[in-house]
């Protein structure tokens, strides 16, 4: 293997290159990234006062494999120093919060919260725990989240957890969302064991393996539950994309769109708005319908299923306010879509990460995220949606939600066009079909990124060392 292009410079581009760069076998890699920061929904704000906000992901979960493997890359990239963990016995990771029938309800946690009646539930969650293990397996080969669930725990606990739960990882419908695609761990469990709870216990398939580095063990040891970085999400990519660019074996570029690419005798002609360049493979970690609008016309049954798959766009609203204006402690609270169709939940990033704070006196911060699967019904159009109406819903839910009436002393408003990709009913065999057609016409391209094998950041690190192995046959 020669040259590797590597299409999209977000995580999943960054991790692809990383990977390739720790193999002999590849001579160059060249990184073209279409906007002019590499990172991709890894963005933060880091105001000149030292206060930091971020716009996509706030925090990454260090258990599994997945965990694993990213923790050793920040290990690798000298980032140990500048890690912020969250363990399970913070507040933040104790507490969590439902808002429905216009209150806060913290979610049930412990032993007392799974025996007692604990509102909005009607009904200890102990009675539908115990009632799962005897429901019969399902024969589909997948279903949607709320059918599952539905199916194996009751319908309330499908409307108003999972509903939210969706909502909370996805920005999306459990009515749409796949079982087998968005929750794996629960549909093996089924499949492997005929029940979650039982998957629970006795584990629910082969785990992954992946040994763990010096930052993974103290992760294990010191009972992480996430970590941020001390300067913000966005230093991540950054400390990759200097580290490709140390490495002296990859052409980093920003500001290069791909507009098209057309097999050539010994793999791909990449076409970018100034100019043409040549590689020996492929691995496009673009959105899937990018990656469709720059694919040559004999690949049509592969664009037509990139195609399908479907992305929301998310309003995040960034505020700050004077004191501790909380009237609770914890991660954050979740809406169910029955209470409130366009506002998904409100973070409270001020509780897990307070490093993140103004250091000259006492402020908030919270972030607002609205619309995702229901953001047309609600906003209309993107285009449509003015910063100043989105702010204006943000702060009235926070007035609503938290009591709290002071105006926030700073806001950001971003809108996230298409930012997650939506796995529905049926995912599974779209990404079968389109790497079988892939491998049956012998073309020199991987899938990776977040339209694919998973949503979190951990997940496409990961699917981006996949498709650097399976490309080059070798462990990297
Ligand atoms: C608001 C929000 C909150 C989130 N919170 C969490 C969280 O708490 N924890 C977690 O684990 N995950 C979280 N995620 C998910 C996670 O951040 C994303 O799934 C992940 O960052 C996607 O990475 P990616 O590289 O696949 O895609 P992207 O970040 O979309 O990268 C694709 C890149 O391709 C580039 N590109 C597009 N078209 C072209 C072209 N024609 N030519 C060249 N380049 C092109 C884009 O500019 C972009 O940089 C969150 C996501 C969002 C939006
Ligand atoms: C309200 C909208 C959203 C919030 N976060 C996201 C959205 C769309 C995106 C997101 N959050 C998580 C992930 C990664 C999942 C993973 O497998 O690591 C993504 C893509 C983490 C997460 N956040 C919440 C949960 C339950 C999870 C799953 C993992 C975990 O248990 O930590 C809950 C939650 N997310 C948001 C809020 C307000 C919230 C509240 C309790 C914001």
């Amino acid at each position: 293997m020669r040259t590797v292009a590597v299409l999209g410079g977000g995580i999943g581009g960054l991790a692809a290159s990383y990977y390739l760069c720790k193999s002999p076998q590849v001579t160059k890699v060249i990184l073209l990234e279409a906007s002019s920061r590499f990172g991709g929904w890894l963005w933060s704000t880091r105001r000149s006062d030292g206060a930091v906000f971020e716009h996509g992901p706030r925090g990454i979960r260090p258990a599994g494999a997945v965990g694993s493997n990213t923790l050793n890359m920040v290990d690798d990239l000298g980032l140990g120093e500048e890690i912020l963990p969250v363990s399970y016995s913070h507040v933040a990771s104790r507490n969590r919060y439902l808002y429905v029938n216009g209150q806060l309800h913290k979610m049930p946690s412990g032993i007392s919260g799974i025996v007692r009646t604990v509102p909005p539930f009607s009904q200890p969650l102990l009675l539908s725990v115990a009632a799962e293990i005897l429901v019969n397996k399902t024969k589909n080969d997948d279903e949607s989240v709320h059918s599952f669930v539905s199916r194996r725990l009751g319908k309330e606990l499908a409307d108003i957890a999972v509903d939210s739960l969706c909502r909370g990882v996805f920005a999306g419908d459990c009515r749409k969302l796949s079982v087998r695609s968005c929750f794996p761990v629960l549909y093996n469990a089924e499949q492997h064991r005929g029940s979650i709870v039982l998957g629970m216990l006795l584990g629910s398939g082969e785990a992954q393996v992946i040994t763990r580095g010096p930052l993974a063990k103290r992760s294990k040891k010191e009972s992480w539950a996430q970590w941020s970085l001390k300067r913000g999400m966005q230093s991540f990519p950054e400390a990759i994309a200097e580290n490709l660019q140390q490495s002296g074996r990859v052409q980093l570029h920003k500001e290069a769109v791909v507009k098209q690419i057309d097999p050539s005798a010994s793999g791909w002609q990449v076409r970018l708005e100034d100019g043409v360049l040549s590689a020996d493979h492929i691995i496009s970690a673009l959105p899937a319908k990018a990656l469709s609008s720059v694919l040559p016309r004999s690949c049509q049954p592969l664009t037509q299923q990139l195609q399908d798959i479907s992305s929301v766009t998310v309003a995040v609203v960034n505020l700050e306010y004077d004191g501790s204006i909380l009237p609770v402690m914890g991660f954050g609270h979740l809406v169910p879509s029955s209470e409130d169709r366009g506002l998904l939940g409100v973070v409270y990033d001020s509780v897990p990460f307070p490093q993140h704070n103004r250091p000259d006196g006492q402020t908030t911060r919270l972030t607002v995220m609205m619309g995702g699967a229901w953001f047309e019904e609600e906003f209309g159009v993107p285009e449509a949606a003015t910063a100043e109406r989105l702010l204006s819903r943000a702060t009235e839910a926070v007035r609503c939600h938290l009591g709290v009436t002071a105006a926030p002393s700073w806001s950001r408003v971003i809108l996230h066009r298409d930012c997650i990709p939506q796995y529905y009913e049926g995912h599974f065999q779209r990404v079968e079909s389109m790497r079988g057609f892939i491998k049956n016409n012998n073309l020199a391209l991987s899938l990776t990124g977040s339209c694919y094998d998973g949503v979190s950041v951990n997940d496409v690190i990961f699917s981006g060392r996949t498709a650097v192995e399976e490309l080059l046959g070798t462990v990297v």
